[in-house]
């Protein structure tokens, strides 16, 4: 998260009367994260997460993301409630901006996850994806293939400015992806899509939650891993990590095995989850709003991400038998 917008202590007071959440005590902005503007709040009743959704979030998509955390907690994930207000809504406005106030999780995201980390997050992301099956709303991913196309335009005539050569190898990777390559016919269900260390809380080595819903959507579970892939094995040098790969996917495959299909396909489904969040990062680095909070992440990370998984050619390439078996 980051801050974007500034709430004034008055203009928070009085939101929070619409609540039965006792007196204010104190709040400050969360500066991790770049997408939303979270705000930590202590009231006599505890600690919330305060959050004004802003730029890549559709307002009519909130109900989704409330509804499906009360879904996922009620099937036994640990994840943030939204909290209801006296007139028993959870989504409502504050400085112009949708807002909800969501319950704390205790925790903290691993800084640097270990083989450990990776194999609590692929148990994790099964059970999520186990679930999420019965979730009746549905969301379609705004950020798959057919939206890589305007964020891509929207960057392009400034990409080459962060690293020289980087729009003519977008194009290229763009056209591959969407030139019909891309699986339609994986099996698909709820996913978070954005399952990054710094969205997944541990006490100790054990997972003790998962929090920011705001790109869940539905689409193939493959993909969701393949994100996860990325996020969770590679090194801050940016090397691939077997071990870690080996202990989430086996972990994954403990609780919900891969088809053959979805493992085949990981590759091709890990370099666009690569491009993704290549794009977002591009575009959020080329425009950095003035006086936001936010440190907005590298987009040069995932073009060595992108390359490593251009390379691959199996499963094996990640710590896994094509059968599914361990390495
Ligand atoms: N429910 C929560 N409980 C405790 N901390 C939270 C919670 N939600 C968010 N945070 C804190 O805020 C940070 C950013 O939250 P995140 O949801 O990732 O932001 P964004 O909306 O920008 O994606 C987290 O890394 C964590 O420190
Ligand atoms: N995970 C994304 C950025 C958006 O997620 P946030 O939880 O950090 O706001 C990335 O790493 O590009």
């Amino acid at each position: 998260m980051a801050v974007y917008t500034d709430v004034a202590a008055d203009e928070l007071a009085d939101f929070l009367n619409q609540y039965d959440l006792g007196e204010l005590l104190s709040y400050k902005g969360i500066a991790e994260g770049v997408e939303n503007s979270n705000f930590l709040l202590h009231t006599t009743k505890g600690s919330f997460i305060l959050t004004l959704y802003e730029k890549r979030v559709a307002k009519n998509d909130l109900p989704y993301f409330l509804g499906l955390m009360t879904h996922l907690a009620e099937h036994g994930v640990s994840c943030p409630l939204p909290v209801r207000a006296k007139d028993g809504e959870a989504l409502r406005e504050l400085s112009g901006r949708p807002a909800a106030i969501i319950t704390f999780l205790e925790g903290v995201w691993p800084r640097k996850p270990n083989a450990t980390h990776c194999a609590g997050v692929g148990e994790g992301l099964a059970r999520m994806h186990l679930a999420g099956a019965n979730f009746a709303v549905r969301r379609a991913n705004a950020l798959s293939v057919a939206g890589w196309r305007p964020l891509f335009d929207a960057a392009a005539s400034r990409a080459d400015e962060v690293q020289p050569g980087l729009r003519a190898f977008l194009a290229a990777e763009l056209d591959y992806l969407s030139g019909g390559v891309w699986p339609d016919n994986l099996p698909e269900g709820v996913i978070h899509a954005d399952l990054f260390n710094d969205n997944v809380f541990f006490l100790g080595d054990k997972l003790s939650g998962i929090i920011d819903f705001t790109f869940a959507c539905n689409d193939m579970l493959a993909y969701d891993v393949a994100i996860c892939l990325n996020a969770w094995c590679f090194e801050p040098d940016h090397s691939f990590n077997v071990t870690k790969a080996r202990a989430f996917l086996n972990a994954y495959g403990r609780v919900r095995k891969l088809s053959e299909a979805e493992e085949a396909a990981l590759p091709l489904l890990a370099r666009g989850a690569a491009i993704r969040f290549l794009l977002t990062r591009l575009v959020d680095w080329l425009n950095v709003p003035p006086g936001a909070l936010v440190k907005p992440k590298d987009p040069l990370e995932y073009v060595r991400k992108l390359r490593f998984h251009q390379s691959v050619t199996s499963v094996r390439d990640y710590g896994l038998m094509p059968s599914g078996l361990v390495a």
